[in-house]
């Protein structure tokens, strides 16, 4: 099975002020930053981003564009356009807000999700879980994310707690606590 590699840039921003995924950090924009972790993971065959109709053009990257019936759902709408456009892939999923995550940190994910082709694989860091800088497989992946979106309970959250997981922990693994920090604001940027 293939892996792809999910950049979710498909947010509003609206924290941040301007679209934080085309915003340079240290010259290059965030997305680009995201991208080349995960080409330096090797855990991805391929990248794709996720995003909205606005913002389709935007991406020097194969792009797939949020479902007309799950507009502005969050980051559960990127991931189900993500997993309904690959059924065949596993999905190595990162956000773009998140230019520090260690490429040894995403090959590690990888290699776990490689034990069970059901399982996802998320990323804490102490009492904090990293939901988008995981693993999403299954077979019924895209209809299950299909059927929690018209549930209505956006959080990826009440996705995986009715899903195999396994959570794994950067900090016992060396990972520090900065680099899994989320550029939500100017003010995130280290
Ligand atoms: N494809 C897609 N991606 C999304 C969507 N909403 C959020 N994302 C992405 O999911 C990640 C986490 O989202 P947030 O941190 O809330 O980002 P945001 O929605 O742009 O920011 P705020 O408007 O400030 O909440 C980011 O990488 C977003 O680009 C969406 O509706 N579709």
């Amino acid at each position: 099975m293939k892996t792809l590699g999910v950049i979710l840039a498909g947010g509003n921003s609206t924290r941040f002020g301007e679209d934080k995924s085309l915003y340079k950090i240290d010259g290059k924009p965030m997305v680009e930053h995201i991208a080349d972790i995960i080409k330096a993971s090797h855990a991805a065959d391929e990248i794709i981003v996720s995003t909205n109709s606005r913002l389709k053009t935007a991406f020097n990257y194969e792009t797939v564009t949020d479902d007309d019936r799950f507009t502005d759902k969050g980051p559960i709408g990127g991931l189900f356009a993500a997993a309904s456009a690959y059924p065949d892939s596993r999905l190595l999923v990162v956000s773009c807000d998140t230019p520090y995550v260690p490429a040894r940190w995403l090959r590690k994910l990888h290699d776990a999700a490689l034990a069970d082709s059901e399982t996802l694989v998320l990323t804490k860091e102490g009492d904090r879980i990293h939901p988008l800088i995981a693993v999403y497989q299954g077979q019924d992946l895209a209809e299950s994310l299909e059927a929690q979106l018209r549930t209505g309970r956006l959080s990826m959250k009440a996705f995986f707690e009715h899903r195999k997981t396994v959570i794994l922990d950067a900090k016992e693994n060396g990972v520090p606590k900065d680099a899994l920090v989320n550029i939500n604001r100017r003010t995130d940027i280290l």
